[in-house]
């Protein structure tokens, strides 16, 4: 990792993010490596079967990092809950893949950004009832968890 990282730094002055990482060994080896973010993805549980879903493992990652640099989490993505849910565990970001795609094939570009307005509108609507007036205060303590569960938003 520290190799492939190192020579992508030295052909791009663009910053490097790893993207699949789902375990706190290698969310500590992509900082070493000096990645300027991680990416917290099963790259949409399209390649293995029984990969653990994101959701359960970002905050292993969002741990092992330390805030040393920022956790973007994707996959499943469906609502502004998930949203809610991945920023309450730490995420400094989400990212979408399929649901973009449905908008882009029901109604074009029009469609693709209808599905980021509603994310957007769903995200608000769960801060608002959660009591956050910003996404810096959307924390842990606004969800439970019950083993790799999220249980309640609170
Ligand atoms: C058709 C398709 C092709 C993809 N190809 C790649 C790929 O080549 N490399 C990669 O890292 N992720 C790939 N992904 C995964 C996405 O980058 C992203 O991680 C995933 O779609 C996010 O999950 P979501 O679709 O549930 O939002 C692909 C996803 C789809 C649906």
């Amino acid at each position: 990792m520290l190799q492939d990282v190192e020579w992508l730094k030295s052909i791009t002055t663009l910053p490097i993010l790893l993207k699949g990482i789902v375990t706190a060994e290698d969310a500590r080896k992509a900082v070493e490596a000096g990645a300027a973010g991680v990416i917290v993805s099963n790259h949409g549980a399209r390649q293995l079967d029984y990969a653990p879903a994101t959701i359960s493992v970002l905050e292993e990652v969002v741990k092992a990092v330390g805030g040393a640099v920022p956790v973007l989490v994707d996959g499943g993505i469906r609502r502004g809950t998930d949203v809610f849910k991945a920023l309450a565990l730490g995420a400094r970001a989400v990212m979408v893949g399929r649901p973009v795609f449905y908008g882009l094939a029901a109604r074009g570009e029009a469609g693709a950004r209808h599905v980021i307005e509603m994310l957007n509108a769903e995200l608000e609507l769960a801060m608002a009832l959660c009591g956050c007036r910003s996404v810096g205060e959307v924390t842990r303590a606004h969800v439970v968890t019950e083993g790799d569960r999220i249980r309640a938003l609170l």
